[in-house]
């Protein structure tokens, strides 16, 4: 047997103990029904939190170490998408497989950005190679997950895990290994964002964010601080949200902030404009009365910031013909809904995860506090209408 246990076997082996009935059944049959009752019940997804924790923090090592190499280095160009290549498909491997060994004898479903299709060209060898030495070189250096090192193979058959459809029924964790990815290129914000589906709802989101600020953001540009960086966000369905540093400080309750007040409310949009249309959100703050310049920057980070209270209000705006996919929102949606936000469409639906691998939704996504969520939607629909009748 393996000397190393894994995060799921030894909460188990904690609930047990506590739940220990020593006249009936083996601890292996206990453990059977207790993990059973734990996901009939959808009370506690504490086991599926930890596990989601560890992978997104060992998937940020590894990213943290490409981005470093790509900043410092004089040869290669910041336009390249090379590193950036090798980041997202490691992380997603590295997930993928963390994943399946903390959960070995349960049904694994992954909706992932990536798939291996191009790795597996003939022009890609060098590259699948990379990724497999930083794979291994991740987990040596991690040194509490117990396994010998993974093949090219292995490496594509993880990443080729996140082929799953998603959707209504059972539980599909949904992962984007790199979101922000042009944030990454230009040594910004960036995030890794994993959530676990149950019956098509969100119940848990991890988002780790290397570069964000431990300290808030409020009114701060794009640039990274000199204060201390890298932040993990993690929330559990009625449980709250929390967040602690990357390398491990003890989690911190957050909440999102509490303004009624739209002239005190500082709102978030993406860096870069292609993504959101920045005239359509300040043509939104300007009606609701926002003083404050937006904070632009990359990624789920900012569904983070919210969740802590850097800001009032995330706007996103994509335009005409863009669709927008479940891993580039999911994680984020649940950080900010347990720290008491609310996400909606411009209509004011909520967000359907369980629609496969897309969003279905109404012109863009707007997140708040619930006090200011009416007066919100209200200067957004005006400025829709205003833009359709001036076009
Ligand atoms: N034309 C477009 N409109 C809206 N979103 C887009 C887009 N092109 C890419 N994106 C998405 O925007 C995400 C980044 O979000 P943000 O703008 O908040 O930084 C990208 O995630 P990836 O970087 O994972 O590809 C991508 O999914
Ligand atoms: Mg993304």
């Amino acid at each position: 047997m393996s000397a190393s246990i894994s995060i799921g076997q030894s909460l188990l082996r904690r609930r047990v103990l506590l739940h220990l009935n020593p006249t009936s059944l083996s601890f292996t049959q206990q453990v059977r029904t207790l993990r059973r009752r734990t996901l009939a019940s959808s009370m506690s997804y504490d086991i599926q939190l930890a596990a989601a924790k560890k992978a997104a923090s060992v998937a940020a090592r590894l990213c943290q170490k490409v981005q470093k190499a790509l900043l410092q280095s004089d040869v290669q160009s910041k336009s390249d998408k090379s590193p950036v290549t090798v980041a997202d498909y490691g992380s997603q491997a590295l997930i993928s497989f963390i994943l399946q060994k903390e959960f070995p004898s349960m049904p694994f479903s992954l909706v992932a950005e990536e798939d291996s299709g191009d790795l597996r060209k003939e022009e890609s060898r060098e590259t699948l190679h990379r990724i497999m030495e930083l794979v291994n070189e991740t987990l040596a250096s991690d040194g509490t997950i117990d396994t010998s090192p993974l093949s090219e193979e292995d490496v594509l058959v993880a990443i080729d895990k996140g082929i799953s459809e998603g959707g209504s029924q059972g539980q599909h964790w949904v992962l984007d290994p790199i979101d922000g990815t042009k944030g990454f290129l230009r040594g910004d914000q960036y995030a890794i964002a994993l959530a676990l589906l149950d019956e098509g709802k969100v119940v848990l989101g991890v988002l780790a964010c290397p570069n964000l600020p431990l300290a808030s953001i409020a009114n701060n540009d794009q640039t990274i601080s000199e204060d201390k960086v890298g932040c993990l966000f993690s929330a559990q369905v009625g449980a709250g949200t929390y967040m602690q540093s990357l390398d491990g400080s003890m989690p911190t309750r957050v909440q999102v902030s509490s303004t009624e007040n739209p002239e005190e409310a500082s709102f978030f949009e993406s860096y870069e404009a292609a993504h959101s249309s920045h005239d359509l959100s300040s043509s939104i703050a300007r009606k609701l009365g926002v003083k404050a310049p937006p904070v632009r920057i990359d990624s789920q980070a900012k569904y983070g910031a919210l969740s802590r209270g850097d800001g009032a209000i995330y706007l996103r705006f994509p335009h005409k013909g863009y669709r927008e996919k479940i891993w580039d929102h999911a994680a984020g949606y649940i950080v900010v809904a347990e720290a008491g936000g609310v996400a909606a469409d411009a209509a004011g639906n909520s967000l359907d995860f369980s629609k496969g691998r897309y969003l279905d939704l109404d012109t863009g996504i707007v997140v708040t506090n619930q006090k200011l969520m009416p007066a919100l939607l209200k200067a957004v629909q005006e400025s829709i209408n205003e833009r359709a009748s001036s076009l």
